[in-house]
């Protein structure tokens, strides 16, 4: 069911800062940063040869990541997300193996344009895991 790696995603504290990092002194190729409203980030996407890195910081009051960043001020790796073909197909097979499907379990759209869930960290090893339908 799961495929190709899309991203590894990392909050970060400051955002503009990380950027330049991955571009200044690790000469990577960063894309604008993008505000996503309707998921509570702002964030840019390093392009990889074989995958993607996500960094993120928390975009207004009611962030999901607020409080991951509470507890690690410095920042640290949030989720990874797998590719699926058929995302709903992929949500009924999770849930009929009990696995937790955050929100409504409905898909919302990512950064990418695509839909995308998400799924409980305690269900995968402490892991929290992003699948997203390409
Ligand atoms: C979709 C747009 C974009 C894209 O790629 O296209 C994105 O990826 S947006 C990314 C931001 N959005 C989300 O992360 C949505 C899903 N996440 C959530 O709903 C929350 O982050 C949640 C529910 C996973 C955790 O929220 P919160 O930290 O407020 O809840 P708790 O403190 O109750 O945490 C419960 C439990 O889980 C542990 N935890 C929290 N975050 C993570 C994590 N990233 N990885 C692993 N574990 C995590 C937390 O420590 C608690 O564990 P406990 O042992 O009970 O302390
Ligand atoms: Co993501």
């Amino acid at each position: 069911m799961i495929g190709r790696l899309n991203h590894v995603a990392i909050a970060v504290p400051d955002l503009a800062a990380a950027r330049d990092r991955y571009a200044r002194s690790l000469g990577a190729q960063v894309s604008a940063p993008q505000a996503l409203p309707e998921h509570g980030v702002r964030v840019v996407f390093v392009e990889l040869p074989n995958s993607k890195i996500e960094l993120m910081e928390p975009l207004g009051e009611a962030s999901p990541i607020t409080g991951f960043l509470e507890k690690s001020p410095s920042g640290g790796m949030h989720h990874i997300c797998y590719e699926v073909e058929d995302i709903h197909a992929a949500r009924d097979r999770l849930v009929a193996e009990g696995a937790r499907v955050l929100g409504d379990g409905n898909p919302k759209t990512g950064a990418h344009g695509k839909p995308v869930l998400f799924l409980h960290p305690k269900d995968f090893d402490g892991c929290l895991i992003e699948i997203e339908q390409v």
